[in-house]
């Protein structure tokens, strides 16, 4: 099929990839025309482990390309899948903006021929109608003066519309993003009609109908509009809950003197709980926890519900942050005119992401308590955080950081945080007290190499 990706940020890069690579016809569309120049040139916007191999071995083998140009993509393609960015405005409900001028242009360039347009973006409930309203606001719209047109605007007669709305959202992790997406638990499409159903089905059908007897079809969840859109959020919703109760947890157990790693391991031996998303640390962060919770509460305020429990979840969250600067205290006393060693910018191992990563947050208030703040992480680099923290020193050797720290602090749990010759570590701290923000470090290795280990519920 002729797929069209409009947005190549990590959702629709990795999923342009993934459907060229079963087959499909896909050209990625991007307004920035500088991200577009450098991805012609196979140079990747992000870091993605297997992105860059993918992407390439796609253009070679010509079913991948990008363009700046929204109307070649409108022109060419069946499906159009939505991408672009949705992000929280100051108070918590997300910023359409992107998602609005897509739809009202993909409107100004279809023709009569029948599209299936795809809400991939986390869009609010509701966002599939509003969707249909600005293309056929767009279709009726004055189309942009050519050149030759001497600069008027022509207002066009809007032609006759054949195109349904249908929501498929995104359930990739970063860091391991093209791998979910050639293994999803289950693929979710909310349609409008049965003719749109049938176009994901075939579009979709090396995962959901594999002609390959040994792989197992994934699940199809094929529903309403609405609920496909509320299935996102209700999935990052719980998720982040489960990770804020297993932080309160965490809380509670280093009062009482329990050790949470412990806890969570057999909790998470009821099937019904599993053991999955219950390492308790220093609380979520990334470009889709915090938007899409506070979105959803701002979603039930819109329609007059109280969302008490993930208010609870939001607020947990923002404390775990304070209690590394808090455990910092308890151990060091005064803060001001220390200086703190952090492991770990991005949000999570194996991405260069730092969008409201807990490592900045931190960075940022032992900033202002007057700390200096040296930090490593094996791929963010000092330019990339120094955007968000100014006065944030970053170091390019995880050893180096040591040195002159009164206390060492990870934030991140590279792996390569956990082989490092304690012993070493020991001897270029000028402190001895290690917090280890996401109980990554071995407590008894520590302990052994003469330093003070403080973790998260244990
Ligand atoms: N990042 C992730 O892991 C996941 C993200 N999502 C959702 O997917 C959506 C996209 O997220 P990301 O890929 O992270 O976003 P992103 O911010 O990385 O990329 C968005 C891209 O859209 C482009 N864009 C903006 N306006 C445009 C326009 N008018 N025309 C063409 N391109 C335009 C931007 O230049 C950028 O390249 C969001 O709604 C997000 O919540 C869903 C699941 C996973
Ligand atoms: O909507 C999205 O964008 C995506 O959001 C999350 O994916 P992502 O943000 O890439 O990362 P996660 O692996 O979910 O981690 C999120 C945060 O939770 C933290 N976390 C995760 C697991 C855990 O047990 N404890 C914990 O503190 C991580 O350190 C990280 O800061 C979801 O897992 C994806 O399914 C979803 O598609």
């Amino acid at each position: 099929m002729k797929v069209g990706v409009i947005g190549t940020g990590y959702v629709g890069l990795v999923t342009g990839a993934c459907l060229a690579r079963v087959g499909h016809q896909v050209f990625c569309m991007d307004n920035d025309t500088a991200k577009v120049e450098r991805l012609k040139q196979g140079i990747m916007p992000i870091y993605e482990p297997g992105l860059e191999e993918l992407v390439q071995q796609d253009v070679d083998s010509g079913l991948l390309s990008f363009t700046d140009s929204l109307a070649t993509v409108v022109q060419h393609a069946e499906v159009l899948f939505i991408t672009v960015g949705t992000p929280s405005r100051p108070d918590g409900s997300p910023d359409l903006s992107a998602v609005r001028a897509v739809a009202r242009s993909v409107g100004q360039h279809l023709d009569s021929r029948y599209r299936v347009i795809v809400n991939k973006s986390t869009v609010p409930v509701g966002s599939g109608n509003w969707v249909r309203m600005l293309v056929e606001d767009g279709a009726r719209s004055p189309v942009a003066a050519a050149a030759g047109d001497g600069g008027v605007a022509v207002l066009q007669a809007p032609p006759e519309l054949h195109f349904d709305i249908v929501s498929n959202p995104e359930f990739l992790r970063e860091g391991s993003a093209v791998w979910d997406t050639f293994n999803p638990d289950r693929i979710v499409i909310g349609a409008e009609s049965e003719r749109a159903e049938q176009v994901m089905r075939e579009l979709y059908s090396y995962w959901v109908a594999p002609e390959e007897p040994d792989r197992t079809p994934v699940p199809l969840v094929v529903t309403d509009l609405a609920s496909a859109e509320m299935i996102k959020y209700a999935a990052n919703a719980f998720l982040a809950t489960k990770i804020s109760f297993i932080n309160e947890i965490a809380n509670i157990c280093e009062r009482v003197g329990a050790d949470v790693s412990r806890v969570a391991q057999a909790i998470g031996l009821d099937k019904r709980i599993g053991n999955q998303f219950l390492n308790a640390g220093a609380g979520w962060g990334g470009s889709c926890f915090p938007k899409d919770v506070s979105a959803l509460v701002s979603t039930g305020q819109e329609y007059g519900y109280e969302c008490s429990l993930l208010r609870a979840t939001l607020a947990v969250n923002d404390t775990q942050r304070k209690r590394i600067i808090e455990k910092l205290q308890r151990e060091l006393r005064i803060l001001k005119g220390r200086t703190i060693a952090i492991w770990g910018l991005a949000f999570k191992p194996h991405t260069d992401d730092i969008r409201s990563a807990p490592a900045l947050e931190v960075a940022t208030q032992l900033l202002n308590l007057g700390c200096r703040v040296v930090a490593h992480d094996p791929i963010v680099t000092a330019a990339q955080a120094q955007v968000q923290v100014p006065d944030l020193q970053v170091t390019p050797s995880a050893l180096a950081a040591l040195e002159q720290a009164d206390a060492l602090v990870v934030m991140t749990e590279w792996p390569e945080y956990a082989q490092f010759d304690l012993a070493e570590v020991s001897r270029l701290l000028r402190g001895r007290v290690v917090v280890d923000g996401r109980n990554c470090l071995k407590r008894e290795a520590v302990q052994g190499a003469g330093l003070v280990y403080v973790g998260i519920g244990r």
